[in-house]
């Protein structure tokens, strides 16, 4: 694994996204409140935050899945009061779900290739009929998308369906639909949730490989603080649906309001665990 601090922190640029003063509210549920934070180009950056602080809610505002009913959104320098998730797509977003968003039946290398559909330019009917360009244009694609298998390592199950294989494998797969689309911001959903420390660690690995040798910027949401520190450039803390912290992995570690809301999960885990 390369060494974050040396290796790619000369690569950071400019600012990407920058989201402004976002409130967004579910009835009377204020699940972000005033946040503002940016994203450098090629930059890891972490969200964290203990349930129900609003990192979900963060990221379907960035792609677009929700509206938030203060605040703006700048991407690549325009501004937005709302994405749409097409909008989002066509800027180069791409994003990965907690829940895993494949198609259980179909294979592996058939998943990958449903996320390169927003690239494809020929239309459906003359890929189904093998028609001179369209032939062309899907041989490139399979090229590209193998590339992607190779690049996971995943080469062993490319036709096996999906349904079948164990979690792990899976959140690599849904990795893999989602750099079909040759995003430029990955957005992922707890990428580690549900891993064992082995599996943990391949993730890790594979998100620092695809940000230094695509230089895709990243930004992943995760609320076990630990995992994330090691490869994260910067970490914006929620907490509450507010903004608690924000700064590099060493600065957010010694903030005394980050370290009173983890330590207040870890007390009322110990009380509840007390009580059972
Ligand atoms: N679609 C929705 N409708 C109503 N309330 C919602 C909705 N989505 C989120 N919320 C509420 O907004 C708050 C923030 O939730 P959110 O899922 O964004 O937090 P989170 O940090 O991602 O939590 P977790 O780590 O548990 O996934 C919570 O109080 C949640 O109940």
């Amino acid at each position: 694994m390369m060494d974050k601090q040396s290796g790619r922190a000369s690569r950071v640029g400019d600012v990407v996204l920058d989201m402004k003063n976002i409130s967004l509210a579910f009835g009377g549920v204020k699940a972000l409140t005033d946040i503002s934070f940016d994203v450098r180009e090629h930059e890891i950056r972490a969200i964290i935050g203990p349930n129900g602080a609003g990192k979900s809610s963060m990221l379907n505002v960035v792609n677009g899945v929700y509206t938030p009913q203060q605040g703006n959104i700048v991407f690549d320098g325009k501004t937005f009061s709302r994405m749409s998730p097409r909008r989002a797509a066509e800027m180069g977003i791409a994003r990965t779900f907690q829940n895993l968003a494949l198609f259980k039946g179909m294979s592996v290398l058939d998943n990958i290739m449903s996320g390169r559909n927003l690239r494809m330019k020929c239309g459906l009917l003359s890929q189904a009929l093998r028609l001179g360009p369209a032939e062309r244009e899907e041989t490139r694609h399979r090229e590209f998308v193998e590339n992607i298998i190779d690049f996971l390592e995943i080469q062993a199950w490319r036709k096996t369906p999906v349904g079948r294989l164990p979690y792990g494998l899976q959140k690599r797969v849904d990795l893999g639909r989602a750099l079909a689309m040759e995003p430029r911001m990955l957005l992922l959903d707890e990428p580690m949730a549900g891993m064992n420390i082995e599996e943990k660690q391949d993730m890790s690995r594979y998100i620092l490989d695809v940000n230094d040798e695509f230089g895709t910027t990243i930004v992943l949401i995760e609320h076990d603080m630990g995992v994330v520190m090691d490869i994260s450039d910067r970490v914006v803390v929620l907490d509450y649906g507010r903004k608690i912290g924000d700064g590099t992995p060493d600065a957010v570690r010694a903030n005394p309001d980050v370290i009173r809301a983890y330590l207040g999960v870890d007390a009322q885990a110990n009380a509840t665990a007390a009580q059972a």
